[in-house]
């Protein structure tokens, strides 16, 4: 039994210790946890109060919560009951968890070093240990050594691979730590650790956004086995997310891409294929770029594995089980495309048990200004392999001289990626012309030459074809509506578009 004082101070770490560390209400509960442990016991008060301390908050909770678990050494949490084992239950986590912070975040930059090779985590066996000896099963304990692992790949990745402070991108990090770990990791581990799978997500958002950088967070944060003969993981989480940009790919070759095709399937057919869906390790996530883009015979074949989980080769007879996750994205309107007949409602419904909203940069600017900054720097450090501050500093100069303070960044981070580069190259950087130039008269010109040459009669099929694509291009400004009123496909509208005849 816990006396009415340590109920109340467990009540409070249990309130605080696996809150989403991207919410608003993370850093609330951690200095309500604070407050109460710095009124209920002084005692810890030396050791917690660093100035440099990344969090103090968190660390004044971590010692008290020690404290209190010695209090109750020796500790076996199959003597206590009900309400109190729960409580002591999560602060042994919280505390176990924050011991091995330190040999977790290595094993991550291990991992990405080695690739594919899962690489020895020896320290999980002592995380299993102190567990168990404290009267957890053998069974949670080693649930619990994946989850923390997850947590510390999950918190990694969103603060490497999205950068940006603004108030959309830290609820965009904490929308992606939800979809994860569910807004109640009690639950989670309780009942939907292993049945993530079945939560497909719809991310949404511009192009260059960072649709792909979201996904890639999901894609490398999901639950894998500790093998504790082995002493590692059972597989590298670098092996874990199969991406798949749809628009690359014809039509024809779409299928054999996703389910993969048996040798001498089709013509051309010359060796066996394995598709993402082959690929993707349990537990792994297919990110399936440009979704809106997919015709509707591959949407009902992607409806059918989201709904039964089972595919079938082109050419082959066997079905294949998959038991990945799936994630999809698109930057495109998918409500004009429902309404429009092009994205089917079924399969929408499929997707879009969490639909993740990714920000435009521009709407991040007009949050937090200084977002430029950053991202230039993190773009300087990838061209460069390393930070450049004064070279960062001089590509925002050179930007800020260059562009309208209120530049709308059509082409988003991608865009600005490249703004980066063509700065780093010498020249300024003056913005997207063909988003920048009035729609209007660029539009009637297109319109009064075609026109013209057609009264002339000098335009041959082809080159009649073009210019009407380039019209219709010129109002609706998607190949997809081109393609849709020309009565053609997709990707002839493109090279019509695009290609000089
Ligand atoms: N918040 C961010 N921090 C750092 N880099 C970012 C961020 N968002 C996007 N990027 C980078 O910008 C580039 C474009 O992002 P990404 O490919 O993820 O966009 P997207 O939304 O998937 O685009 P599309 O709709 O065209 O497929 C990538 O190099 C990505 O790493």
């Amino acid at each position: 039994m816990l006396s009415t004082d340590a109920r109340a101070f467990f009540r409070e770490v249990a309130a605080a210790a696996f809150a989403n560390p991207f919410s608003e209400e993370r850093a609330r509960r951690d200095r309500r946890l604070a407050a109460t442990l710095s009124r209920a016991r002084q005692a810890d008060q030396e050791a917690t109060s660093s100035d440099d301390a990344p969090n103090p908050e968190i660390d004044a909770a971590l010692s008290a919560v020690r404290a209190e678990l010695d209090r109750l050494w020796p500790l076996d949490l199959t003597t206590l009951e009900g309400e109190d084992r729960h409580l002591v239950e999560v602060a042994l986590l919280f505390d176990t968890f924050h011991v091995f912070v330190p040999e977790f975040d290595d094993l991550v930059v291990r991992q990405l070093e080695a690739g594919s090779r899962p690489v020895k985590a020896a320290f999980g066996l002592d995380v299993a240990r102190r567990l168990t000896e404290r009267g957890m099963s053998a069974e949670r304990a080693a649930r619990f050594v994946g989850i923390f692992f997850q947590m510390r790949r999950a918190f990694f990745m969103a603060r490497e691979r999205l950068k940006g402070q603004s108030p959309s991108m830290q609820r965009l990090r904490a929308r992606l730590w939800q979809a994860i770990f569910t807004e109640d990791l009690a639950r989670y581990e309780a009942q939907l650790w292993d049945r993530m799978e079945d939560f497909s997500i719809f991310l949404i958002g511009p192009t260059g956004s960072g649709k792909g950088a979201a996904a890639s967070v999901l894609g490398a944060s999901s639950w894998i086995p500790f093998d504790d003969q082995a002493g590692r993981f059972s597989l590298s989480f670098t092996d874990l997310f199969v991406p798949l940009n749809l628009s690359q790919f014809p039509e024809t070759l779409i299928e054999s891409e996703l389910f993969g095709h048996k040798k001498g399937a089709f013509t051309g057919a010359i060796d066996a294929h394995e598709g993402v869906f082959g690929r993707c390790p349990r537990h792994g996530v297919i990110f399936l770029d440009e979704i809106g883009e997919t015709s509707l015979p591959t949407q009902i074949k992607l409806l059918r594995v989201l709904q039964e989980r089972v595919f079938m080769p082109v050419g082959g007879h066997e079905e294949q089980r998959f038991e990945g996750r799936v994630i999809a994205a698109t930057n495109r309107d998918i409500g004009r495309a429902r309404e429009d007949g092009r994205f089917r409602d079924d399969f929408y419904y499929r997707l879009c048990s969490d639909v993740i909203e990714v920000p435009s940069l521009s709407e991040r600017l007009s949050e937090a200004p200084a977002e430029l900054e950053e991202l230039v720097a993190h773009s300087v450090a990838r061209i460069l392999g390393q930070p450049d501050e004064a070279l960062s500093d001089e590509v925002v100069a050179s930007l800020n001289a260059s562009l309208p303070a209120d530049y709308a960044w059509p082409g988003n981070v991608r865009e600005l990626e490249q703004a980066v580069r063509r700065v780093l190259l010498g020249a300024p950087y003056t913005g997207d012309l063909r988003q920048a130039a009035p729609a209007a008269p660029e539009l009637s010109l297109v319109a009064a030459e075609l026109g013209a040459r057609i009264d002339a009669g000098e335009l041959t099929m082809r080159e009649l074809q073009q210019a009407y694509c380039r019209l219709l291009y010129a109002r609706s400004g998607t190949y997809e509506e081109v393609a849709r009123q020309a009565e053609i496909d997709r990707r002839t509208a493109r090279r019509y578009i695009e290609e000089e005849l």
